[in-house]
């Protein structure tokens, strides 16, 4: 069995869970009195690169990488410092995370916050939204292809950006007929878990122009974030360097810095 396979069967054992304690009905109600959701891809399109930053407790590589005691003072550390979007990891048992920092961190910050998640039901996406989250992540591996086209359509119809998730042409390819706007190349290679940065040089120019491109894993500082931008990337996902750092807000700021240098091309506006 995979990493990808044990960790869904996780994350389905405690929607379970979820969905025998609070009805779709009751989320759907939720959803309704939550903010209305913010713009998730005009955040990440204009010039320069953006930066979204990743409350990430621990992971399947690394083990425990930081213990955050306080998501929303970290989330507004990373704001302070210049992020276009705060990633909120929300898988309980192998990151650390839980909707109950998704909530914390939207009730801190004013920029779009995506929930980072395993995704397999259209419930976690109404989670997603009654939790206040604005951009939900959409793992194609993960998916079949009708579920892939039905969960961004469901996304999207709620309000929400759906990111979707691509770890090779094929899943490229999977994500760019379902209609997927927002595309994140994963540098982690998710059999072996070790991240192999070329792999977004190789699949961002496969993806359409209109399409808005997203560097994921492997961020260790400015000069990868001007290596991804000079492959094409729009954004870069940042987590284990932010969290694992002295200082989050100069760390991120530097990462804003670079990507609004000059000298990198323009975005689209
Ligand atoms: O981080 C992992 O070990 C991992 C393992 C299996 C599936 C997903 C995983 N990570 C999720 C992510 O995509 C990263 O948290 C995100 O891209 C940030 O990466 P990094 O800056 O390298 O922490």
């Amino acid at each position: 069995m995979s990493v990808l396979d044990e960790i869904i069967d996780g994350v389905r054992a405690d929607l379970a869970e979820r969905q025998a304690r609070v009805s779709l009905d009751e989320l759907k109600e939720r959803a309704a009195k939550a903010p209305a959701a913010k713009d998730g891809a005009a955040a990440l399109r204009g010039d320069g690169v953006k930066v979204i930053c990743e409350v990430k407790r621990s992971s399947p590589s690394k083990g425990a990488l930081a213990a955050i005691a306080d998501p929303a003072g970290l989330a507004a550390d990373y704001e302070a410092g210049g992020a276009a979007v705060i990633s909120v990891l929300t898988e309980e048992r192998r990151f650390g995370g839980s909707l109950a920092d998704l909530e914390a961190v939207r009730a801190k910050v004013d920029i779009p916050v995506l929930r980072k998640d395993f995704i397999v039901t259209s419930y976690q996406l109404w989670e997603a939204r009654a939790y206040g989250a604005d951009v939900a992540l959409l793992i194609v591996a993960a998916l079949e292809q009708p579920a892939l086209e039905s969960l961004i359509e469901r996304a999207e119809s709620i309000g929400l950006t759906p990111i979707v998730e691509v770890h090779d042409e094929e899943e490229a390819e999977r994500a760019v007929d379902a209609g997927a706007r927002v595309i994140g190349v994963n540098n982690r290679d998710l059999k072996t878990l070790k991240v192999d940065r070329s792999t977004f040089e190789r699949i961002a120019p496969e993806l359409p122009d209109s399409v808005v491109k997203i560097a994921e894993s492997g961020v260790r500082g400015p000069h990868d974030l001007i290596a991804f931008a000079n492959a094409g990337a729009d954004a870069v996902l940042v987590g284990e360097s932010l969290v694992t750092g002295r200082d989050p807000r100069s760390a991120v700021s530097d990462l804003v810095a670079a990507g609004a240098h000059p000298a990198l091309r323009h975005g689209r506006s």
